[in-house]
């Protein structure tokens, strides 16, 4: 069943008793039913990513580390007895905000994916596991970075019966990956890709060191994310301007590097001018092991 809870139309917040002002001759309970559309649509805005037939099976939560603009992600089957959870990206300053989060909504973290060898903070991967027996760290193969699952192209992470895919993406570092949620009558639609540094709203990752590549990158996007439906939605691993969200359509419009030809995309690439982010010698070494050795043993 569709649950109603508020409506958010421009900046106000609409209550079902509300509505009766606009619909005088209604009645607040089948106001609910003309607004079952719309409500699911906003879903997003409560944190909450459903599709119509199935309304709450899962949790999708976007949360924010300030100092390096990274957003970290949480998606859960909740409709599962478990309520398995995964993070995509963690940060280390920020473990333990999102622990208290997933001990809150009562979910099982399973696994802390990263979409890369982050160059700008330390992944919360390593703290996650030491703080959360049983947690399961993710990276691409291609990384060469260590973790306890090595993905590849076409590699699936399930919690529940949610299910990313893994793309490959290389071009911002060698081992770039977006995870893009499954496709199903049962899934969440519109899809999901979660693009890392490779495609950022109006922009994209820097392709100058870690063995980036300005054509690999360019290639990465046309093929593995612009290749998505118009309606997918974009979720980057950082904004540097408030933008949180994107969809595939609106980048294949807007984004002011990828609409160019592939020239032209190489020579913004070559003249972005970006001071190297003040932690990559600390946090390469560091994510390369996920953010942190395993636990040396104490001597007795
Ligand atoms: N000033 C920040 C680093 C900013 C930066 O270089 N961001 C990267 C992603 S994190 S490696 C990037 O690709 N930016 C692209 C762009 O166009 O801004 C710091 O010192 O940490």
């Amino acid at each position: 069943m569709l649950k109603f809870h508020q409506l958010r139309v421009s900046s106000s917040l609409i209550s079902p008793q509300k509505l009766c002002n606009f619909f005088p001759t209604k009645k607040p309970s089948s106001l609910i039913t003309i607004y079952k559309l719309p409500i699911i649509n906003l879903s997003f805005q409560m944190g909450l990513h459903t599709t119509p037939s199935h309304a709450s099976k899962y949790l999708f939560r976007q949360l924010l580390e300030k100092d390096s603009s990274t957003y970290t992600y949480l998606l859960a089957d909740v409709s599962h007895p478990q309520k398995p959870a995964l993070l995509i990206d963690p940060v280390d300053k920020t473990v333990d905000r999102d622990l208290a989060l997933i001990h809150d909504l009562g979910l099982k973290l399973i696994y802390a994916l990263n979409t890369h060898v982050h160059a700008d903070h330390v992944t919360g991967t390593g703290m996650l596991k030491s703080k959360v027996p049983g947690v399961k760290s993710v990276i691409s193969k291609a990384s060469n970075a260590k973790a306890d699952i090595l993905v590849e192209s076409g590699d699936k992470i399930f919690v529940g019966d949610l299910f990313l895919e893994v793309r490959p993406t290389p071009g911002h570092t060698v081992g770039c990956v977006t995870y893009v949620t499954g496709d199903g009558p049962d899934l969440p639609q519109p899809r999901m890709a979660f693009t890392g540094d490779t495609l950022l709203i109006r922009g994209c990752g820097r392709t100058d060191f870690q063995g980036g590549s300005s054509a690999e990158l360019y290639k990465s996007v046309h093929s593995q994310i612009f290749s998505l439906p118009e309606e997918t939605m974009i979720y980057p691993a950082h904004d540097y301007k408030g933008f949180m969200v994107s969809t595939v359509g609106e980048e294949k419009q807007y984004n002011p590097r990828l609409t160019k030809d592939e020239e032209t995309f190489k020579s913004i690439m070559e003249n972005l001018k970006l001071s190297y982010p003040k932690m990559i010698d600390v946090a390469v070494p560091a994510n390369m092991a996920c953010g942190l050795q395993d636990p040396v043993p104490t001597a007795l």
